[in-house]
């Protein structure tokens, strides 16, 4: 286990991080070098197991508005971290703080129609979203958005599926299929959106439509969290950057402040100085050996 309130070094690299103790919370500078603003959800010392082995470890962050890119080898746990925080993964060990519902919009929305109980807190995005395949896309938005007073429609248009409204689930293809499960997690417009591996089996025009989206949910003042295989999309789009390795962060922060801190200049060499201690392009290359690897358990 890594002390919560440090950086883990295993990797010697002695750096401080977002973990724990928001020695970073105020004053931390983002890509654009302004300030960086206020957490919306936080995690602290968030540790989960599969039959007794370790996937997440102690693993403390805070997570502010803008898109945070969690990224890493496979197994290393992204997918357990998302679910953490998105509620559905419950941590053996330390606690997560998401927002309630009197957080900002919480208390706009007082007067409001919508009720502040209806207000959704944090918008998910699983890796394979369980829709019913008869529905069509209208309807299947029309049913997220009756449990948050919002407009189906403006959902499906904003994100370009406007024109298959009407097209059932089951004869939608992957990436649209992909696109109404984001707009199914950001409906209700909640202040924090979890999306799995949003732009993975995509086309590349799709992939960046994904990631497109994502940064201008961001833009309105969401928190997104966003995990992926495709480090250059990360580069383009994310404001900071999670490295996980084996369960633990090994880097976290803003994208900014990690290249000056890894001495890179791109998402794919912090990953490989931040995994491997090194940058150089043979590094990446290797076959991955430090996935952790759990069979045969289920939640
Ligand atoms: N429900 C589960 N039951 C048993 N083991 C699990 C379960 N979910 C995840 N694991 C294990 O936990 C570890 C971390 O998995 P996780 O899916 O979080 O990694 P990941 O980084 O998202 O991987 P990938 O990049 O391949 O999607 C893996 O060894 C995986 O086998």
């Amino acid at each position: 286990m890594t002390d919560a309130h440090t950086t883990p070094d295993e990797a010697g690299h002695g750096r401080q991080s977002e973990a724990g103790n928001g020695r970073h919370a105020e004053g931390d500078r983002g890509r654009d070098g302004t300030t960086e603003p206020t957490p919306v959800a936080t995690l602290d010392g968030v540790t989960r197991t599969y039959g007794g082995i370790v996937v997440l470890d102690d693993v403390s962050l805070s997570i502010r508005p803008g898109v945070t890119a969690v990224v890493g080898p496979n197994g290393s746990g992204k997918s357990t971290l998302l679910g953490t925080l998105a509620e559905v993964t419950l941590p053996v060990d330390g606690a997560v703080d998401r927002p309630t519902e009197t957080d900002d919009r919480g208390a706009e929305l007082g007067d409001s129609a919508v009720e502040p109980s209806l207000v959704r807190r944090v918008g998910y995005l699983p890796q394979r979203v369980p829709f019913r395949e008869s529905f069509t896309a209208r309807e299947t938005l029309a049913f997220y958005a009756r449990l948050v007073g919002d407009d189906p429609d403006a959902a499906l248009e904003s994100v370009g599926l406007k024109d298959a409204s009407d097209r059932r689930v089951g004869a939608l293809s992957g990436g649209m299929r992909r696109l109404l499960g984001i707009a199914q997690a950001t409906i209700g417009d909640p202040p924090l959106v979890v999306l799995d591996e949003p732009a993975s089996g995509l086309d590349p025009g799709m992939r960046e439509r994904a990631f497109r989206l994502a940064a201008e949910n961001a833009a309105g003042g969401t928190a997104v969290v966003v995990s992926s295989h495709d480090l250059d999309l990360v580069d383009r789009y994310a404001d900071r950057a999670v490295v996980l390795d084996r369960g633990t962060v090994v880097a976290a922060g803003p994208i900014g402040s990690l290249y000056a801190e890894y001495d890179v200049d791109s998402v794919e060499g912090l990953y490989r100085a931040a995994i491997h201690g090194t940058d150089s392009e043979s590094a990446g290359d290797a076959p991955d050996e430090r996935a952790v690897h759990v069979t045969g358990v289920s939640e």
